[in-house]
């Protein structure tokens, strides 16, 4: 298998910025890390604090990294329709659209904006469908959507904007295990349809190893171990032995 992701050398240090001050280095962020992947679903896991949002902000592009260090490559097996191919899905996604917006006018924001044709309305119903979802809900605001609604109008933007790699960032918590179940189904068979590449930020090592080919485990900020899913077992690191633990 190709690398699709490759990490070179990469960092990210917080600043506190200061009026007429020189900037003052804080603690978190990541240490200078490489990183290939080939795996088609990634878990990136870790305590509370270990980084694990930092790297998947810096994958998605939301966050820069240092000045001077390495580059994040994508190898995709297709040519990209945008320069950023990669989509992220929020823990908070009750704030992830925006509280005035329809569900259509929050889509059909992604697809192109104002470009209300009657085309772009059968391409969001398509994708809205392929998300589960029924085109009764396009009049409706985020208020009145469940949490796992939001979620999958949430997916749907994803698809539409066609990216090829969708971060999810403790995308589940929130969700009770009936509805992880559904997601996760419905997220393979997306998949599968759109040729899609995922990132899973999450604290459940349970529905890591399940969803996931392969686990990235942080610890303050380095990363610690890199393994695939079916050798969990074999950790070498004594941190990823110990959450393994915790959670049995
Ligand atoms: N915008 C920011 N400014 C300053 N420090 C930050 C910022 N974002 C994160 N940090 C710090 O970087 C470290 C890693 O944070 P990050 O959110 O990446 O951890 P995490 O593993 O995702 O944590 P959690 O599981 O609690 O969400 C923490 O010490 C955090 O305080």
């Amino acid at each position: 298998m190709e690398n699709w992701l490759v990490l070179e050398q990469l960092s990210k240090t917080y600043y506190k910025e200061r009026l007429f001050m020189p900037r003052e280095k804080m603690d978190g962020g990541l240490k200078p890390f490489s990183l290939c992947i080939s795996e088609e679903i990634i878990g990136i896991l870790g305590e509370s604090g270990s980084g694990k949002t930092t790297l998947a902000k810096l994958i998605a592009g939301i966050e820069k990294p240092d000045k001077g260090s390495g580059e994040i490559i994508f190898r995709l097996n297709e040519p990209l329709k945008q320069k950023n191919p990669v989509s992220m899905i929020f823990q908070e996604y009750t704030s992830a659209i925006n509280p005035d917006f329809t569900v259509e006018k929050a889509l059909v924001e992604s697809v192109s904006k104002n470009n209300k044709t009657q085309e772009t309305k059968e391409k969001i119903i398509t994708v809205l469908n392929k998300v589960g979802l029924s085109e009764e809900l396009l009049d409706k605001k985020p208020r009145n959507l469940s949490g796992g609604q939001i979620q999958r109008v949430c997916i749907a933007r994803s698809i539409l904007t066609e990216a090829k790699v969708l971060i999810l960032d403790e995308a589940f918590s929130s969700l009770d295990l009936f509805n992880v179940e559904r997601m996760l189904e419905l997220l393979l068979a997306l998949k599968k349809e759109f040729n899609l590449y995922y990132i899973v930020v999450t604290h459940n090592l349970e529905l890591a190893t399940y969803f996931c080919d392969k686990l990235i485990f942080l610890k303050e900020g380095h990363l610690e171990e890199v393994i695939e899913t079916s050798q969990l077992m074999h950790a070498k690191s004594a941190y990823v032995q110990a959450l393994i633990d915790a959670q049995i």
